[in-house]
């Protein structure tokens, strides 16, 4: 609420003991009643001095509260101790605002800005994009080109990055810190929506769809699409809580929708996406993690079906999932993919992980002489392992674009840190050591975003077997490289935010989240070391026997 106008100096003049106006930001707001609860404490906002009067919801009788900011332009202070997200949810402390000056959080974009913006027929200037230099790709940003993104991706990315900014992030945020599972009123949307649909990727259980309330028609969805809902949704600074929207959905349904018999797979699909029934994937235990050939959970072939007995761990979505993808061994020693249902003879156990695990469903799962019918087993007739292998590539293409995605908006927190915190009088980006740091970022996540682009458009090109064929090495090393280089920006990000992003609250809270989160993107589907050598053994499969130097 903008409220009164003031001058400076109607402000500055406003001091008389007990009251405490201060103006942050061209706005002017009475902290009076508000210092004694104040978070950060009483003294920092007032003194205190011995006298005959009560203020400030002081209970002493003697005890009065000298206004010793009253009147002044905190706004430096303010900044350099709370993120500006403090300001909105303390708006009712605000009573008006200063006459001819603009609050910085109403964003001037720079000149281009509001070009793009038309384009993608948003009305309301300012609201999708961020503006800092390098917080967004070069797709996004004024002046540049891309060979591969049309005006209907803008269109989708707008929508989706409102999507995630109003709907999700304030029940990300809640249950990231409170490893609570995602509102069902979350769910329900994001399926509405077809979003958890259009995740799985493009394929026939989008037949039928309506996307994002017709933002884009099916015939225009492809990978692109499904990179910037990915790193749309990476934007929420809650990992566990982004695997919870149906991450175990993106790589369970999959192996469904390609190797179940009509019937099965129908009725999962429908289940799975209307967020009724959620779905998982089963492969890792603790014997083999995700090494296939090494698997020891068994199916027994009998008459009619399987009997399944064994266990898998750090499973995504496994403690609300019915239905899990789950990889077997046989007597024979054959791989076999069966889907289970939840009932007899399953148990799940929640695993407390580095991220909010139970915001994300992760389990260990108990499979007790479990029966599963003939029909319930995927692709009978191709090889089980070729069944889940196919599978990772998908998979570690959307852990890749999370984790790139991530790395740029904590490159966004330092640079405005960067610029917004004085040391000794001077910003810190005027530090040589610090712009070095910055550097690194930007040059990390900008080459990342460039292959990841390439890669995405061989995957709008290539057939399923082309990307099997083409493509499993270009993931893993770019996985590879783009979770190193993650670590790399997590903990300079750390030296530049100091003592704030070790702890979870206040202004370096999401850094301290993605440097203990950071690691999950490079071990999920695969660690750096296995994905390289994977790569490399590709590269040497395909070398020409002739060759010589
Ligand atoms: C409208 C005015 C203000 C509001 C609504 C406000 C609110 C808060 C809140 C919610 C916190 C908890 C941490 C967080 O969520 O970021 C906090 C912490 C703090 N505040 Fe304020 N504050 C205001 C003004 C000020 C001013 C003017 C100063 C000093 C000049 C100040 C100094 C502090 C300090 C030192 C902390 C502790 C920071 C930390 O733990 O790192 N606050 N404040």
């Amino acid at each position: 609420m903008a409220g009164k106008l003031f001058s400076r100096i109607s402000v500055a003049q406003h001091t008389s003991v007990g009251d405490l106006w201060v103006i942050i930001d061209s706005r002017v707001y009475d902290v009076s009643s508000f210092a004694s609860v104040h978070p950060g404490g009483l003294a920092v906002l007032a003194d205190r001095e011995i006298g005959p009067r009560r203020h400030l919801g002081c209970f002493h009788d003697l005890c009065v509260l000298s206004p010793s900011l009253a009147g002044q332009d905190v706004t430096e202070q303010f900044f350099s101790l709370h993120r500006a997200e403090v300001l909105d949810r303390y708006s009712h402390l605000q009573i008006g605002i200063l006459e001819d000056e603009r609050p910085s959080k109403d964003p001037i974009l720079p000149p281009g800005y509001s070009i793009l913006i038309h384009k993608a027929g948003i009305e309301t200037p300012g609201e999708s994009l961020s503006g800092v230099p390098y917080a967004d790709p070069t797709w996004l940003s004024p002046g540049y080109h891309t060979p591969y993104y049309k005006d209907h991706h803008r269109r989708f990315q707008v929508a989706v990055r409102k999507f995630v900014e109003e709907v999700v992030f304030p029940d990300a945020q809640i249950c990231e810190r409170g490893d609570g599972r995602p509102s069902q009123e979350v769910i329900d949307e994001l399926c509405r929506l077809n979003i958890l649909a259009m995740k799985v990727g493009p394929g026939k259980h989008l037949e039928g769809r309506v996307l994002m309330d017709g933002i884009i028609s099916l015939e225009q969805f492809d990978a692109f699409h499904e990179l910037i809902l990915t790193q749309e949704f990476a934007r929420l600074h809650a990992r566990g809580y982004s695997d919870g929207l149906g991450g175990g959905t993106i790589i369970g349904l999959p192996p469904v929708i390609s190797f179940a018999e009509p019937p099965l797979r129908d009725r999962i699909v429908q289940d799975a996406l209307s967020g009724k029934k959620p779905i998982c994937l089963a492969v890792t235990e603790a014997f083999a993690g995700s090494d296939v050939q090494g698997l020891r959970c068994r199916a027994m072939k009998v008459k009619g079906g399987w009997v399944v007995n064994g266990t898998k761990k750090w499973i995504t979505n496994s403690m609300w999932a019915h239905y899990f993808t789950t990889a077997c061994k046989a007597d024979n020693g054959e791989i076999v993919v069966l889907v289970i249902e939840r009932g007899e003879g399953v148990q799940t156990r929640p695993i407390k992980t580095a991220y909010a695990s139970g915001a994300a469903g992760t389990g260990y799962i108990m499979f007790d002489n479990v029966w599963v019918p003939d029909g319930n087993r995927l692709g009978a007739g191709h090889p089980g392992l070729n069944i889940i292998l196919q599978n990772f590539n998908h998979e570690r293409w959307i852990l890749t674009s999370h984790s790139i995605a991530g790395q740029r908006i904590i490159f966004e927190e330092c640079f405005k840190w960067a610029t917004q915190r004085k040391v000794f009088g001077k910003p810190l980006s005027s530090q040589p050591v610090v712009r070095q740091k910055l550097a690194g970022m930007i040059s990390r996540v900008e080459s990342c975003q460039s292959w990841l682009e390439n890669i995405t458009y061989q995957m709008v090109k290539m057939s399923s077997k082309e990307q099997a064929k083409h493509l499993a090495g270009q993931i893993a090393f770019l996985k590879m490289h783009a979770t190193k280089g993650a670590q790399i920006t997590a903990a300079d990000a750390v030296q530049i935010l100091g003592g704030r992003a070790l702890t979870q609250t206040g202004m370096g809270r999401f850094i301290e989240h993605n440097h203990r989160t950071s690691l999950i993107d490079a071990v999920g589907g695969g660690s750096e070391a296995v994905l390289g050598d994977l790569g490399v053994r590709q590269a040497l499969r395909s070398m020409p026997p002739q060759v010589r130097m």
